[in-house]
């Protein structure tokens, strides 16, 4: 029952992840065009999202500023999930939805990608600041799951996740974070050295 359960799970994403190469690849490739031309033209990219999609928010800056496969110059990312000084004061005097909309207004500049993680599309914090990132003049990008929710109906890039469960939904973003991070390194660095 146990080992049913196991395969099961492991099944589960094998279809998440088939859904997304089936369905997503061209677009995948789009949003790639979209950060490589924001970062050689010096803008940044700010990545935000709630519980395991903040982890993954800062699993993909940390790619960037450091380095993902190739050794190369630092990449301009910053997770909106990290710091705690402005999350607590932002979110005790304004509210949770504001924690990444108040961020996004201090930090965003026209022609940075703004990106959103959310398994629903319907984070109301995230949702809130992609709108602001628009009004702003920003690239917005959403990596969502299941219908791709309300956020999947503003966004500029829409990679939604078309399964339900957010674990396998979250298992997928994680490969597309990862392809995003190696066709940047590749398209920005393509005399980059290899590091495996
Ligand atoms: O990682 C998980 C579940 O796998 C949770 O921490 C999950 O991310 C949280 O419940 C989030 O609040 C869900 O938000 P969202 O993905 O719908 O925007
Ligand atoms: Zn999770």
């Amino acid at each position: 029952m146990r080992l049913q359960e196991i395969k099961g799970h492991f099944a589960n994403s094998v279809r998440a992840l088939e859904q997304a190469a089936e369905e997503l690849s061209e677009t995948i490739d789009y949003c790639c065009t979209v950060m490589a031309e924001a970062l050689q033209n010096g803008n940044k990219i700010l990545i935000m999202g709630n519980g395991g999609s903040a982890a993954d928010a800062q699993h993909f800056a940390a790619e960037l500023v450091g380095r993902f496969l190739l050794e190369r110059k630092a990449l301009p990312a910053i997770a909106l999930s990290t710091d705690t000084s402005i999350l607590t004061a932002v979110g005790n005097d304004y509210g949770f939805d504001e924690v990444f909309n108040r961020q996004v207004a201090a930090l965003a500049k026209p022609g940075d990608v703004v990106v959103g993680i959310s398994t629903s599309g319907n984070s109301p914090n995230v949702l809130k600041a992609l709108r602001t990132a628009h009004e702003i003049g920003a690239r917005t990008v959403g990596l969502l799951g299941k219908d791709g929710g309300a956020i999947g109906g503003e966004v500029e890039v829409n990679l939604t996740v078309r399964v339900s469960g957010t674990p396998f939904v979250q298992e997928a973003h994680a490969a597309i974070i990862h392809i995003l991070c190696d066709q940047i390194e590749k398209r920005l660095f393509p005399a980059g050295t290899l590091n495996v």
